[in-house]
């Protein structure tokens, strides 16, 4: 969790997984786990290679680094990647977000404080308000605020000159972005999800930081449940931790990480009670699709936004559920994982399970 206050309905987006779990020690941890440097950052190495050059470029310099922004998922370091560049400048970091942004006078204050060389984390930048997008402008491009004075006829501007700042901006929704905004930064990251290797990694360093002893397939077993990423690895580990230590020796091995990710209803793939839900429904109560999202939604009993944000991208990342212009559908390995057959001659049984090309299911 990003250590600022977001709405609820925010925190439940991104932290779907064991939402339930994740108190307020948890999100403690979370912070204690954040690699601090970019030599500690695993993974992504294009975007920590280009950030890398950006940010040693404007050292050489002297100068204010070109304004950064990072999309992606949730849960992949958008937030520590943003702590990371403040730390390699040995600048100060300011961490806001665009719905806390509700009027163009809340930028305003932000901007007027920083100070020179200032890195200001703007996340969710895709979920800010128009004039306040329209500020932002202007202070990126020229770190200049026009504050408005009065209202109707006689409002006035007047012009605030602002020390150079490096904004750093995280979007999970690049395409989301207004082009003159998208344009205003000199560097985009992209991030990926993650390889099982580079979660494996990332187990093994929190392990070690939360002194949790773990072997190498009992970290494997996490890494390959944590859906490609690192906030989802960390909190499966937290929570075969606490299984190791209630039910066993505190040691996490193979067998332990599975009992315990049995327990708390991750399964092997990686999926969770809401994905599964949404899988179920789709093949049990519409074989196999296709079906509207607002009627999946309702059959599982959670809104429609939470299903396509939160259970469909990973759904059909792993190839079992594809979205089409006639509505869900769900392919042969969603039939396979949950085990059951599709029934025969359906021409929506999604056997052999490719969409074609007009969206509906092969035959
Ligand atoms: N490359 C990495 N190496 C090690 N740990 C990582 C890495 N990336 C993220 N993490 C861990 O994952 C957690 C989540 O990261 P972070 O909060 O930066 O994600 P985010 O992309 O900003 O997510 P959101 O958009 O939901 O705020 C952090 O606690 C951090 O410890």
């Amino acid at each position: 969790m990003s250590p600022y206050d977001s709405d609820p309905a925010d925190r439940l987006r991104a932290d779907q997984v064991l939402a339930a779990a994740a108190d307020g020690e948890d999100q403690a941890v979370e912070a204690a786990l954040r690699p601090k440097l970019l030599d500690e950052f695993i993974g992504q190495e294009r975007v920590r290679e280009q950030l890398s050059l950006v940010l040693q470029a404007a050292r050489k310099r002297g100068a204010t680094p070109d304004h950064v922004l990072l999309s992606g998922p949730p849960g992949l370091g958008k937030t520590t990647l943003s702590m990371i560049i403040a730390a390699e400048l040995g600048a100060p970091l300011r961490i806001t977000s665009g719905p806390a942004i509700q009027h163009a006078g809340d930028l305003a204050a932000i901007l007027s404080s920083l100070t020179e060389g200032e890195v200001l984390f703007l996340d969710e930048i895709h979920r800010m308000s128009r004039p306040a997008e329209e500020m932002l402008y202007l202070a990126m491009e020229d770190f200049r605020v026009d504050v408005i004075v009065g209202k109707g006829p006689g409002a006035t501007a007047i012009p605030l000159e602002l020390p150079p700042f490096t904004l750093v901006g995280a979007t999970t929704r690049a395409g989301l972005l207004p082009p003159p905004l998208r344009d205003r930064f000199g560097f985009t990251g992209h991030m990926e999800f993650y390889a099982p290797s580079e979660l494996e990694r990332v187990v093994h360093r929190s392990a070690a930081l939360l002194d949790v002893q773990i072997d190498p397939a009992g970290a494997a077993e996490i890494a390959g449940r944590s859906r490609g990423t690192p906030r989802i690895a960390n909190r499966l580990l937290r929570r075969v931790r606490d299984y190791a230590q209630v039910r066993h020796d505190g040691v996490v091995d193979r067998e332990i990480a599975a009992q315990a990710l049995a327990v708390y209803e991750v399964d092997a793939r990686g999926l969770d009670r809401l994905d599964r839900a949404v899988l179920d429904a789709l093949l049990r109560l519409f074989g196999g699709g296709p079906v509207g999202l607002s009627t999946l939604a309702v059959a599982v009993g959670e809104e429609a936004e939470t299903v396509e944000e939160v259970a469909e991208p990973f759904l059909v990342r792993e190839g079992l559920l594809a979205r089409t212009p006639r509505g869900r559908i769900a392919t042969a390995a969603a039939w396979q994982h949950l085990g059951m057959v599709p029934p025969p001659q359906s021409p929506r049984g999604a056997v052999p399970g490719q969409p074609d090309l007009f969206g509906g299911a092969s035959s």
